[in-house]
């Protein structure tokens, strides 16, 4: 049968490679202005909407041409540029049917516009038979499966999600008769390749259109199933930030599949580093492996490690979980051989005692309690040990019954060669877990010390930190320090969580990876700075957590998320002040206060520790530095006034580097080596050598006859060390009138000499008070001008009882009271008895000598209550040169029992009973008028 071929001649729109318009899909896109003009003229004379032939170009090596088949298609929109814009015409296209340029026509590679004609062959549409219906429902299947995955993917647009599952119910609707197509119309919709497009074009029988469809629908739908696995191997809830992370898993994702594609090729990422990684992989297994055996440690650790051999190197996952594993390995697990501290040895509180006093001048209390202390903790040890070799005996006792019990069970025999070739365990593995489980327990015990938890408090710089060093040497154990100031994070305690960016372990866990064994002593430093409960979580509870013995066997890091046995630490902590540290937590420690040193201590100390540590440090031998007496009292006492020690092994270390450089210029201009000694002989006057104090620079050197003095008097330090600090004061303290001194504990736990300072002022009998002062010492304040206000008249300051002394018929006045150093915060009620003389004596004119100072409460009947701090404040008194100190009676006992002898002979103490007596200890017996007690009336009952 001869099948008629009907032919026209047709309008050709060429499609732009690498675009394909199929039967019944539609295409759009931009034309020349030139086309779109021949376009418009002929749409202008043609009657109806004229068809065209829309035939794409095909590429083959490197030329372009029009391909044999195409469509005809009819005009679906029309859209011209904005005017002046330099974007295209666009066209859209509606595809009719198929048609294939004849011969004369396909060798037309010229289609250029305006507008060139092709004759075109249609052929007939029922030259095939339709499709067999198994055919049909194949492509269905495939359609329907590809539509409904898109509509799953596009999860986050409910519009497209519509449109493809509405797409898909065509499909299923659709008859045998139309399913070819709508074939060539689901293709234009899936996306399918360039190559399958220009097949589908040329294949005119249904049934193998339809099978060429459902090969491309297939394909498809695993390139999306593809896809979404990818896009579910990235993490969606990656911020921002985590740019890079999130294209490195996708590259990762895309690897795994390549990988999966090409099982051979290992180097798909292209970095050359794989042999590399995998020796570091492979020691960091050998420390997974060397972990203890038998513990979640080992266990997780394990894990990790089998879960880090499949992540690739380039995915940040990797470096995560080798971060993580290098801390897991890096933690020292073990529990720490026996003997590996000198606890148990006899001679162990000897030594210790002998460190102590090697290390400290002084302190003989705080020496005395740390050794009660160690003693305490050796006695433990001992105990557990005792305890422990106990189990050890009813260990081996169980274990000789287990083994007599498998004796009588089996054959001896047989068992033994049962044994021999390992068909059953050696009878100590047949001893019940019980037994198996006690067995691990002791040693554990011994260890698990629980040592009190001792808690240095004081002012900075008298000892605290290197109290902890000493005891860790005494012991014998690893020292580490932890510094809590300004912790306000939970995080930098417990560690941050693994998912965090960044993240890592706690303090704790790191000072335990720094001292390498489970049993360190960890000093806390500043636990007074630790923040409160905020955002960030509760740090101060964390800190509970880590210091109490109960809960911190299974100390839990957030990073590690191993338990941690805290339990062998031995904690010391050091705080300036116990005012800011959670009660709860001083509950758990041990406090032993340590409150300064006197001028006599810190001479002592300067000479034993502080000079020979500088001198060393400088480079130098004693032999070239000696510091007189008289020059480390002027040092003490007019250069550095503090608690502790810090600031004068700061100043000792000035002068130190002072004669450093005298030393430097004379041997340099002897030709002598910096090393040796300086001889008495030619000892001359350090004055011929002319050292700037300024800047420590030798300005100008002596000629060879220039001598060098180790020798350091008095008189050099004001050449060496500049202007004494404390002279300004010391002018500053003389005697004026509404001024007296009073004691104080600063916030750093350092005792001091405060001025409180008053003055009359034109007013209305007011009490006016500055100085960052709070609620306490406010009502204080007003307490003592009550009290002066009742006995204005006993002091001879009214004529009359009844008469206010703030509103004299003469002059009405307001009193302001003053305690300088406005910055600083201060509380408390112990200001009492220097607030009411600084009153007395701004209302009589009378004056308290700047040498006495005192501190106490008083009540409103005029008693002298007792205060805190009594030691610091003696001791500052001390220091500042107040050599008369008034104090509450009720406070004797701490001043026989805390301050130092050789402060105690040097200082009068006036313990007063009531106000009048600070009063007469102030002013002096007799100085001021007493027109006996307070008026009936206003004399309180309480
Ligand atoms: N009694 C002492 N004998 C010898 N040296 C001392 C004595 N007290 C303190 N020192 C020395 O003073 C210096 C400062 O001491 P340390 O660092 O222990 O002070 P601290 O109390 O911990 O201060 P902070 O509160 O500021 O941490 C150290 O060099 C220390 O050796």
């Amino acid at each position: 049968m001869s099948i008629s071929l009907a032919q026209s001649r047709l309008p050709l729109i060429p499609l732009p490679y690498p675009l394909i318009l199929l039967p019944s899909a539609r295409l759009t896109f931009p034309i020349p202005s030139i086309q779109a003009d021949a376009l418009i003229r002929l749409f202008d004379s043609s009657v109806a909407n004229p068809v065209l032939a829309a035939v794409p170009f095909v590429q083959h090596e490197g030329t372009t041409t029009l391909n044999e088949w195409g469509v005809t298609a009819r005009i679906a929109r029309f859209v011209r540029p904005r005017a002046h814009s330099d974007e295209p015409f666009l066209l859209t296209l509606t595809g009719i049917t198929r048609i294939r340029l004849t011969s004369t026509s396909t060798s037309t590679s010229d289609a250029s516009p305006p507008l060139s004609h092709v004759t075109v062959v249609h052929p007939p549409p029922d030259a095939h038979s339709p499709p067999a219906s198994d055919i049909v429902q194949e492509f269905k299947t495939a359609a329907i499966r590809l539509l409904e995955r898109y509509a799953q993917d596009a999860s986050q647009s409910v519009r497209k999600r519509e449109s493809w599952a509405r797409i898909a119910h065509v499909v299923d609707e659709t008859g045998q008769s139309k399913a070819a197509a709508l074939a060539d119309a689901i293709v234009s919709v899936v996306g399918a390749e360039h190559p399958d497009k220009l097949a589908l074009l040329s294949t005119e029988s249904p049934s193998l259109r339809l099978q060429h469809v459902t090969h491309v629908l297939i394909k498809q739908l695993s390139i999306a199933e593809v896809s979404t696995k990818i896009a579910t191997a990235v993490d969606e809830s990656l911020s921002k930030q985590q740019k890079a992370l999130f294209l490195r898993q996708q590259l990762a994702a895309i690897n795994a599949e390549l990988q999966r594609l090409e099982p051979g090729n290992t180097d798909l990422h292209g970095t050359g580093s794989v042999a590399e990684d995998e020796d570091d992989l492979d020691a960091l297994v050998r420390r997974v492996d060397a972990l203890p055996a038998g513990t979640e440690v080992r266990r997780v650790a394990s894990t990790e490690a089998r879960r880090l051999r499949r992540i690739p190197p380039q995915n940040a996952e990797h470096g995560v979980v080798r971060n993580y594993l290098e801390w897991l390995t890096a933690l020292p697990w073990a529990p720490p051989p026996p003997g590996s501290d000198t606890l148990t040895r006899s001679d162990f509180l000897a030594n210790a005692k002998s460190q102590l006093d090697a290390d400290h001048f002084g302190l003989d209390k705080v020496k005395r309690r740390l050794t009660e202390y160690l003693a305490v903790v050796r006695l433990r040890a001992l105990i557990a040990q005792e305890a422990e070799v106990e189990q050890a005996k009813a260990q081996e006792v169980a274990l000789k019954d287990a083994i007599e019990d498998q004796k009588d069970k089996d054959n001896d025999k047989i068992s033994t060669a049962l044994v021999r070739v390992g068909e059953i365990p050696p009878p100590q593995m047949l001893i019940p877990s019980s037994t198996s489980a006690e067995a691990q327990g002791p040693r554990k015990m011994s260890k698990a010390i629980k040592a009190p938890i001792l808690l240095f408090v004081g002012p900075p710089g008298t000892g605290k930190t290197s109290l902890g060093q000493s005891i860790a040497r005494a012991l014998g154990r690893p020292f580490q320090r932890i510094a809590l100031g300004g912790v306000r994070d939970e995080a930098e305690i417990r560690g941050h969580r693994r998912t965090y960016v960044a993240s890592g372990p706690g303090l704790f866990a790191q000072a335990l990876r720094k001292a390498g064994r489970m049993d360190p002593v960890l000093l806390l430093d500043e636990i007074d700075k630790v923040g409160q409960s905020n955002y960030h979580g509760d740090p101060s509870a964390a800190l509970l957590e880590v210091l109490d013995p109960e809960q911190n066997v299974a100390f839990n890091d957030h990073y590690i998320n191993v338990p941690i046995d805290l339990s062998q630490v031995l904690f010391v902590c050091t705080a300036n002040t116990l005012d800011t540290i959670a009660p709860p937590l001083i509950d758990r420690c041990e406090v032993i206060q340590l409150s300064g040193y006197t001028h006599d201590e810190k001479i002592h100390i300067a000479r034993r520790f502080l000079l020979p540590k500088q001198v060393t440090q400088t480079g130098l031998s004693e032999a070239h530095v000696d510091l007189t007496e008289p020059a480390l009292l002027s040092v003490v006492t007019q250069y550095t006034r503090e608690a502790g020690v810090r600031a004068l092994e700061r100043t000792i270390g000035g002068v130190v580097r002072f004669k450093a450089v005298e030393w430097t210029a004379y041997v340099d201009a002897r030709g002598l080596p910096p090393s040796s000694l300086p001889s008495p002989v030619s000892s001359l006057p350090s004055s011929s050598i002319v050292v700037d104090s300024a800047d420590g620079l030798v300005k100008s050197a002596t000629d060879g006859d220039a001598g060098y003095d180790p020798v350091v008097e008095a008189a050099d330090l004001e050449k060496i060390l500049g202007l004494s600090r404390h002279d300004y004061e010391d002018r500053d303290r003389e005697a004026r009138c509404g001024v007296v001194w009073g004691l104080v504990v600063t916030g750093m736990g350092e005792g001091e000499i405060m001025p409180v300072e008053s003055i009359a002022t034109p007013g209305n009998g007011n009490l006016k008070l500055t100085g960052s002062l709070g609620e306490v010492i406010k009502e204080s304040a007003e307490l003592a001008l009550s009290w002066v206000k009742t006995h204005a008249y006993d002091l001879g300051i009214t004529n009359k009882r009844s008469q206010d002394p703030l509103r004299m018929p003469d002059a009405m006045i307001d009193v302001h009271l003053h305690l300088p150093a406005a910055a600083q915060k201060k509380d408390g009620p112990s200001a009492g008895v220097a607030m009411v003389c600084a009153i007395v004596s701004l209302l009589t004119g009378k004056c308290v000598p700047p040498t006495t100072a005192m501190t106490g409460e008083i009540t409103l009947r005029g008693r002298v209550s007792p205060v805190g701090g009594i030691k610091e404040k003696v001791l500052g008194a001390h220091r500042a040169g107040a050599n008369r100190v008034i104090l509450p009676w009720a406070n004797r006992k701490d001043v026989e029992h805390d301050v130092p002898k050789e402060v105690r002979v040097r200082t009068q103490f006036v313990f007063a009973r009531t106000v009048r007596e600070v009063l007469d200890a102030a002013f002096g017996v007799g100085s001021l008028p007493w027109h006996g007690d307070a008026h009936p009336l206003v004399q309180s009952r309480l």
